[in-house]
């Protein structure tokens, strides 16, 4: 199934750590996901730092710089489809429903240290999903976090544009 426009999109709130963003470009790539970046960023992107931290797809991926939160909430065209991606909730991901493919899906992660800021998530509760996890850990890894609930989102659009198989010249299977 042919995807006309990209309908995913996943927001870094203030990323840090050059080996998660990059980890995200890399899924974002593979998945025909826009990836929105807003600052304060903790890692530089001109070409020689990506390159030192070994961010090898970030060409590949169609990105999105905002100056703060509130700029990249004044892109998103119905907040309708916005999501907060937060442990705090007590909502699973799962059970909201990200099938329409008409419209555009926009998942917003929190930084690595501090999460979303906490007065926007008690102005949005119900925007808020949790990936359900037990008390054994503060949380998931940001990047870990991001591949869980796009692919939920893409397996519930029927992977859309993506191959489900692939010719290899030197296949290891067929
Ligand atoms: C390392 S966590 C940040 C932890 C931070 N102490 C906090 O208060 O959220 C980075 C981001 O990963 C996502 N995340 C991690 N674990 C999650 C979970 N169990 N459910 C939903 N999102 C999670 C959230 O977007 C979070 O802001």
């Amino acid at each position: 199934m042919e995807r006309k426009n990209l309908t995913n999109h996943i927001a870094l709130f203030e990323p840090l750590m050059p080996s998660n963003t990059g980890n995200i470009a890399r899924t974002c790539a593979a998945t025909d996901t826009v990836l929105h970046l807003i600052y304060p960023l903790g890692f530089r992107t001109d070409d020689k730092s990506l390159k030192r931290a070994g961010l090898d797809y970030w060409h590949d991926v169609n990105i999105v710089y905002h100056d703060d939160l509130k700029a990249f909430l004044a892109t998103i065209p119905d907040d309708k489809y916005l999501y907060l991606i937060t442990k705090f909730s007590d909502e699973t991901y799962t059970d909201r429903d990200f099938s329409d493919t008409a419209v555009d899906h926009y998942f917003l992660f929190g930084k690595e240290t501090t999460g979303l800021p906490e007065d926007f998530m008690r102005d949005n509760p119900e925007k808020c999903l949790r990936i359900p996890m037990t008390d054994k850990v503060r949380a998931l890894n940001l990047s870990n976090s991001a591949a869980i609930v796009i692919f939920e989102a893409l397996r519930q659009q029927q992977f859309a544009g993506l191959e489900r198989e692939h010719i290899y010249e030197h296949d290891k299977l067929k």
